[in-house]
């Protein structure tokens, strides 16, 4: 699947100077809810991601809000399993709504939107593991980690992006007065 040819075409590739989730700045951004706004964009996508965990017998999916929820549905659809998101604290931290239901063993897949550092996915990997659950493996549509991120578990990806991203007192963009966008 062309998944960065996706981006593309639904305006979801933006390119300037973007601050990230993590502090970082970058050159290129993926807005994937531009993307994933596409119900048969986001269910080719789920499939997709949902194929390269097939054999591991996933009981639910969870992915970080707010990026990870859509993300969450469709894989989980693909699979035959639950579907749960995991949400911010005030704190920083993420919890499960308490309302869902976690069996102690199940057996569950993370998946990310876009993996940078790989922060947030953790947040939502501590969240259900809090709750009983067992990670089996962590998907993402885009890993633009530069190999720098590992689970302990399969973490597999629809594509992988080298993209530049510097902390702000070393970003070239900023000594160049281009203005920071957050998206
Ligand atoms: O790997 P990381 O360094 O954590 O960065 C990637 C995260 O940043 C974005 O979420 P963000 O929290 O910005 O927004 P969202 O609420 O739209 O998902 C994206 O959806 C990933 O969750
Ligand atoms: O690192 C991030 O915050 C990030 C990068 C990116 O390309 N897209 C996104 O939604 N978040
Ligand atoms: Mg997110």
């Amino acid at each position: 699947m062309d998944v960065l040819g996706l981006y593309r075409k639904t305006g979801a590739l933006l390119e300037g100077h973007f601050l990230l989730r993590s502090g970082l700045h970058s050159p290129l951004f993926l807005q994937s809810a531009a993307l994933l706004q596409h119900p048969l964009y986001a269910e080719a996508v789920g499939e997709a991601l949902g194929r390269l965990f097939e054999e591991e017998g996933v009981d639910f999916v969870v992915g970080p809000a707010l990026g990870g929820v859509v993300l969450s549905f469709v894989v989980a659809r693909a699979l035959g399993a639950r579907a749960l998101f995991a949400e911010k604290t005030p704190s920083g931290e993420m919890t499960l709504r308490k309302g869902l239901t976690v069996n102690p063993g199940d057996r569950f897949l993370a998946v990310e939107d876009v993996v940078t550092t790989g922060e947030s996915v953790r947040k939502a990997i501590r969240a259900a593991e809090e709750r009983g659950g067992v990670l089996v493996g962590v998907g993402t549509i885009v890993d633009r980690s530069g190999g720098k991120v590992a689970f302990g578990v399969p973490f597999k990806a629809l594509a992988r992006l080298e993209v530049p991203q510097y902390p702000p007192e070393a970003c070239p963009l900023c000594r160049a007065g281009l203005p920071l966008e957050e998206v």
